[in-house]
């Protein structure tokens, strides 16, 4: 733990009626509840609080006769109340409070000063300390999906959110979407991103992919970067993102801030979190087609999720339907699989650790690919040459899963690849041969179980840089496209064969379910692109980390 930093003020104040010596100093703001007498109240244990300064949200002189009620260290009361002391003799912190299952709350404490320009002292202190952290956010632009989920994002902005950017001094520029790709769009082309610090997404996975998309291109088009080319080295964007989770599906929230809660998402922006994040380019013969953070799965997710798709109606529950669905039918799709595996860095994707707050592996792993691109800039030559030997896997495979982290959620709290990195600048590729249903349960099922879904004879876990897919009846997705097109009834044939396997035709090929979206072709190549993004967040946190940080007085 970090060493404390040199006091710059002291004092004795009281909160409510207890007098605490409260302590301010550039890393932390400390009261603890003085001990006058102990020979009186030899039991009575000292009570010490601590927040990071980092996590303050906002200090303000309470108004004179402020008869509003007001929360204070965890309980209610009335300011009128405070013993006929001065108003302006007191102020209040704003503070982030870790809840249970990584979820922050703001809390309150007042702190009730002997004299006026005491207090003005401690709050301009405070001001000083908040206003030399750079790191947070002074402006943002949010975007809102009013569709997004229950069609909640509108109502949850505005009454759990936007009182939180108000109490921190943050402006914003709403933008409530008309329709799909707004965002992405507006993005691309109009918004003025030198007037920001951050954008914000209020919606689900869609939502956000919308942003990050946007973002990403225009990042590379103001730059004369080429998006469509697969061997550019694309740009950072300045700007992070933030996700208030309001949709259906909130995996990526989940992911990095470790809850879908919106009030824990905001105060992550507020105090200025920041967590780089690889992303996926995926191309197919050389023309752009998707980016993804999470998941790329061909076989069983692709397919799942394409029929998923025809049960909108049901709602969530469908993907557990078109998940039993597409397990009984068992499909299995020949193809060749080439890979670059990630060489020289640390971590595997057996590993027992995992990616949290503050990870080493991502962190070395960062710095190490960083520096390899500066030698390949200077070498003139394009990582796919330089990094090492291409492998390649023919086979059949139920099921191709690429995981850039680890896509645990609340339904699978293990994720596909448990041990992946957020930011590590891998993939961790996943080949699930054909097998008995039997054992491709066991697999399913050692997902959800302490076993290790790996250790199977017939799934094989690679991490790598970049990968290629072709499936074996497509030399050419684009003759097989137009084959189809032309053969109206063999597209009808196909269709039937696909929603009636009973027939015992397996359809020849599947689809690509990039981050829950469907790919337009089958044959692709995909990059890793190193800490591509930034969001507002600081990934999971381990409990440990937190307990020590809230009460560093018991240590
Ligand atoms: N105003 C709008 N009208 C219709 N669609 C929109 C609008 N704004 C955004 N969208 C689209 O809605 C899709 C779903 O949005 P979002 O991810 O926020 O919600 P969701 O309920 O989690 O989604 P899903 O239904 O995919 O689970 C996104 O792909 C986005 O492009």
């Amino acid at each position: 733990m970090e060493r404390p930093s040199r006091q710059l003020l002291l004092s004795e104040l009281r909160v409510r009626s207890t007098a605490y010596d409260v302590s301010l100093s550039r890393s932390l703001l400390t009261w603890k509840r003085r001990v006058s007498s102990p020979v009186y109240h030899p039991f009575r244990p000292s009570v010490c609080h601590s927040v990071s300064v980092s996590e303050i949200i906002s200090v303000r002189e309470e108004e004179e006769e402020n008869s509003s009620r007001r929360r204070d260290d965890g309980n209610w009361k009335k300011i009128k109340e405070r013993e006929g002391k001065d108003c302006r003799q007191a102020f209040t912190v704003s503070y982030v409070e870790r809840c249970r299952r990584h979820r922050w709350r703001c809390a309150e404490v007042t702190f009730i000063c002997p004299e006026e320009a005491l207090c003005q002292h401690w709050v301009s202190s405070i001001r000083e300390q908040l206003a030399a952290n750079t790191s947070r956010p002074k402006n943002l632009l949010v975007y809102i999906n009013p569709y997004g989920g229950k069609r909640q994002g509108k109502h949850i902005y505005e009454q759990k959110v936007a009182p939180l950017f108000a109490l921190a001094g943050v402006s914003t520029h709403v933008i409530v979407t008309g329709y799909a790709n707004h965002a992405r769009d507006h993005l691309k082309t109009e918004a003025e991103l030198k007037k920001f610090d951050g954008v914000v997404c209020v919606g689900g996975d869609g939502m956000f992919s919308e942003v990050m998309h946007g973002l990403i291109w225009r990042t590379q088009i103001d730059s004369s970067v080429d998006p469509n080319c697969p061997d550019e080295a694309l740009l950072q964007s300045s700007l992070r993102i933030g996700i208030i989770p309001a949709g259906s599906t909130d995996c990526i929230c989940f992911a990095t801030v470790g809850t879908n809660d919106p009030v824990t998402s905001a105060l992550h922006i507020i105090v200025g979190d920041s967590q780089p994040m690889d992303v996926c380019s995926v191309h197919h013969n050389n023309t752009f087609l998707r980016y993804s953070v999470s998941l790329l799965g061909y076989g069983f997710y692709g397919d799942v999720l394409t029929d998923s798709e025809r049960k909108r109606w049901m709602g969530p529950a469908r993907y557990d339907l078109s998940g039993v669905k597409m397990f009984l039918t068992h499909h299995y799709y020949e193809g060749t699989v080439s890979y670059l595996p990630a060489k020289g860095i640390v971590g595997t994707p057996r590993d027992a650790a995992r990616c949290r707050s503050g990870c080493l592996v991502c962190q070395h792993n960062g710095q190490l690919l960083s520096e390899k691109a500066e030698m390949y800039e200077m070498d003139d030559a394009s990582d796919s040459q330089s990094d090492g030997e291409w492998r390649t896997i023919r086979g059949k495979f139920l099921a191709i899963n690429a995981a850039s982290m680890s896509c645990a959620c609340p339904r699978s709290p293990k994720g596909l690849s448990p041990a992946a990195h957020l930011a590590d600048g891998t993939t961790d590729l996943i080949l699930v041969q054909k097998c008995s249903r039997f054992d491709f349960l066991r697999h399913l099922l050692r997902h959800t179980s302490k076993d290790d879904q790996f250790d199977l004879t017939f799934v094989e876990v690679h991490r790598v840089r970049r990968f290629r897919f072709t499936p074996r009846h497509c030399q050419s997705d684009s003759d097989l496209e137009l084959d189809l097109r032309e053969i109206g009834k063999r597209q009808i044939f196909s269709q039937i064969c696909r929603d009636h396997p009973a027939c015992g035709c397996a359809p020849a090929y599947s689809s690509w379910n990039c981050d829950g979206e469907i790919l337009t072709h089958t044959a692709i190549d995909v990059r890793v692109h190193c800490q591509l993004i930034k969001l507002f967040a600081r990934g999971i946190e381990e409990p440990t980390v937190f307990e020590d940080l809230t009460n560093p007085c018991a240590i």
